[in-house]
């Protein structure tokens, strides 16, 4: 469904991705693990249009996607859940949904939307700003899937937030792979996350992949040792 070959991103002169590809199929949660600095994020925004690639190609589905603005990759599929979550914080948690809506020609936010995260059902009226860490990042996925999407890209989700709320957002994630069919890539430092919610996992080094493990034959060790300093 995402694909991606040969990507290659610079900062001017600075190149960062170096030629990186990989692929992530419907009904799949793909995780992609690497130190700070690694290029997770400039991954993400690249797929995303944010930042534009120097050469390669990215598709989703049938539909090559490289050349586009970020809005033209949203209406073709692609969802994304920023590093920090980027909720709008006078907004309440509704309108942040609805702000999704625009793109799926939805008037209403989905029941399955407040099924998957009870606690935005919760807190419909609350403003935004005033959520917790752990909900203004379950909100940041809502927003995403009511775009409708067939790829849900995911940068660092867990990061700074507490191991409970962290549980239910991987079982969260597994349920939107398995009831709506979507891709799912997530960008993570934290091992364990990547492993309870991951089909396969990417090991991601100085902008190049370095490592794949489908997660049943996973070699924890040698991802283990890729994460330490
Ligand atoms: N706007 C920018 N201009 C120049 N260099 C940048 C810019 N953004 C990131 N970089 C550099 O690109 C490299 C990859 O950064 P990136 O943020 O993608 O890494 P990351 O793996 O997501 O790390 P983190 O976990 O800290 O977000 C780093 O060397 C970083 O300094």
């Amino acid at each position: 469904m995402l694909d991606v070959s040969a990507l290659r991103v610079a900062y001017g002169e600075s190149e960062v991705l170096h030629g990186l590809g990989f692929s992530v199929r419907p009904n799949e949660i793909v995780a992609i693990l690497g130190r700070n600095g690694m290029g997770k994020t400039t991954l993400m925004k690249a797929l995303m249009g944010i930042v534009p690639a120097r050469s390669g190609r990215i598709s989703v589905g049938e539909a090559e996607v490289t050349g586009l603005e970020s809005y033209e990759r949203v209406a073709r599929g692609i969802a994304y859940v920023p590093q920090g979550r980027m909720i709008f914080s006078t907004m309440t948690v509704e309108e942040n949904i609805e702000t999704g809506l625009a793109v799926s020609g939805r008037r209403r936010v989905p029941e399955d939307i407040y099924e998957l995260f009870p606690v935005l059902l919760d807190m419909k009226q609350r403003r935004g700003g005033n959520l917790s860490g752990g909900q203004q990042q379950q909100l940041a996925i809502a927003r995403a899937l009511a775009t409708d999407p067939k790829v849900l890209l995911l940068d660092e989700p867990t990061e700074g937030i507490q191991p409970s709320i962290i549980r239910d957002m991987g079982r969260a994630l597994k349920r939107i792979r398995d009831e709506r069919g979507l891709s799912i890539f997530v960008s993570e430092q934290v091992l364990s996350f990547a492993l309870d919610i991951a089909d396969r996992v990417l090991v991601i080094e100085n902008g190049e992949i370095v490592h794949e493990d489908a997660r049943a034959a996973v070699d924890e060790a040698k991802i283990a040792s890729f994460l330490s300093v």
